[in-house]
């Protein structure tokens, strides 16, 4: 194999740090003056499905990428065969510099902190008002890393046909999140086709975005997708009425583009977060009008301790009359860190 660029490609490792000290390697290198860059929508065993202007083009990581991790939502510089042609593989040679990642920390089974997705703007928790039945805490959960990950939070409310939202939504009046509604058009049993009017609302929300959608199975994540999508195909399942579960139909993460500009990202395999690169002393910088409070608390207060200064604060009523609600949500986020993360 001798392409043009080999060359430029092994001249291109003086990024890494030298194995002797920490110095950068300063040699001039010649850049990929003709690499073109397209945003990466798929993953698969090694190939990287990304899409430039209207066309797809397969990819492969080029060695001097060395270890890093590229996914979905990445902005890639690809050279070699660019064309999209079918059999034709480009080569990725630099990852630019990511404005997002969203990312899970190690859990039990997996013991490394992953990046899951790069470059959105926004995470949209698709839940169920029943069948399956809503979990408060998993939703808080995916706040918590939609906070940290600088995303803006949509709380998507699915099977509004089976179950009221209001008592649901009075979890959220505090936090100030987005929501919108979303039903089947048939009525109950009648699942398969969802509401026009509900899926457009949820489109509006979707527009020019790179939204990351995140939910259990059996929410109708991939009902909502095929909706909003249609060459989507996604595959949906019935809920399982033994286990209450949907059929894990869909494995891996994909960017699908919106026929009205944006692209929904599917995560499949992410039902919730590792949480624990969390730190409570600065996630309280996500709830603004509660950091004034904190300047008297003790030193790497965790804002969830007998010490903490902001119960005086907000008595006093210096975050206003939503002082109390805004202080109980950011613990109840807070404490939704740690424990069973599938809870
Ligand atoms: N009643 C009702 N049923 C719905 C609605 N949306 C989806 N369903 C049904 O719920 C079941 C699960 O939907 P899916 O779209 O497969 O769920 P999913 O979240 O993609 O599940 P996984 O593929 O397991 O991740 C299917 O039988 C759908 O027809 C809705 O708004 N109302
Ligand atoms: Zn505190």
């Amino acid at each position: 194999m001798s392409g043009r660029y080999d060359h430029l490609d092994e001249s291109a490792v003086h990024n890494r740090p030298s194995r002797r000290g920490s110095r950068p390697r300063t040699k001039e290198r010649p850049a990929h003056e003709d690499a073109v860059v397209g945003m990466v929508t798929g993953v698969d065993r090694g190939r990287y499905t990304t899409r430039v202007g209207d066309r797809a083009v397969v990819a492969m990581r080029a060695r001097e990428l060395g270890r890093s991790r590229i996914v979905v939502g990445d902005r890639v510089a690809m050279v070699g065969d660019t064309t999209g042609t079918p059999d034709t593989l480009a080569r990725i040679v630099r990852v630019e510099e990511r404005d997002t990642v969203l990312r899970r920390s190690a859990d039990d089974s997996d013991r490394v902190e992953r990046v899951i997705v790069a470059n959105a703007d926004q995470l949209v928790v698709v839940t169920a008002l029943a069948d399956p039945e809503p979990r408060p805490r998993m939703v808080d959960r995916c706040l918590v890393a939609a906070y940290d990950a600088g995303l803006d939070p949509l709380l998507v409310l699915t099977k509004a046909d089976l179950a009221d939202p209001r008592d649901f939504l009075a979890h959220y009046d505090a936090l100030d999140v987005p929501h919108v509604v979303s039903r089947s058009a048939a009525g109950p049993g009648g699942g398969a086709a969802l509401d026009p009017p509900a899926v457009e609302a949820v489109r509006s929300h979707l527009t020019d975005r790179v939204s990351v959608l995140v939910g259990h199975s059996g929410v109708g994540k991939s009902t909502l997708v095929n909706a909003l999508v249609p060459e989507a195909d996604r595959a949906t399942g019935p809920v399982n009425t033994v286990t209450g579960r949907g059929r894990h139909t869909s494995t891996s993460a994909v960017g699908l583009e919106l026929p009205g500009g944006g692209w929904v990202v599917d995560t499949p395999g992410v039902r919730s977060f590792g949480l624990g690169h969390v730190d409570p002393a600065t996630f309280v910088q996500h709830f603004e009008d509660l950091v004034p409070g904190t300047a008297g608390c003790p030193r790497g207060c965790s804002h969830d301790e007998p010490d903490c200064a902001l119960d005086a604060w907000v008595e006093e009523g210096h975050a206003g009359p939503a002082g109390p609600a805004r202080l109980e949500s950011l613990r109840r986020l807070l404490r939704s860190r740690t424990g069973d993360e599938h809870a």
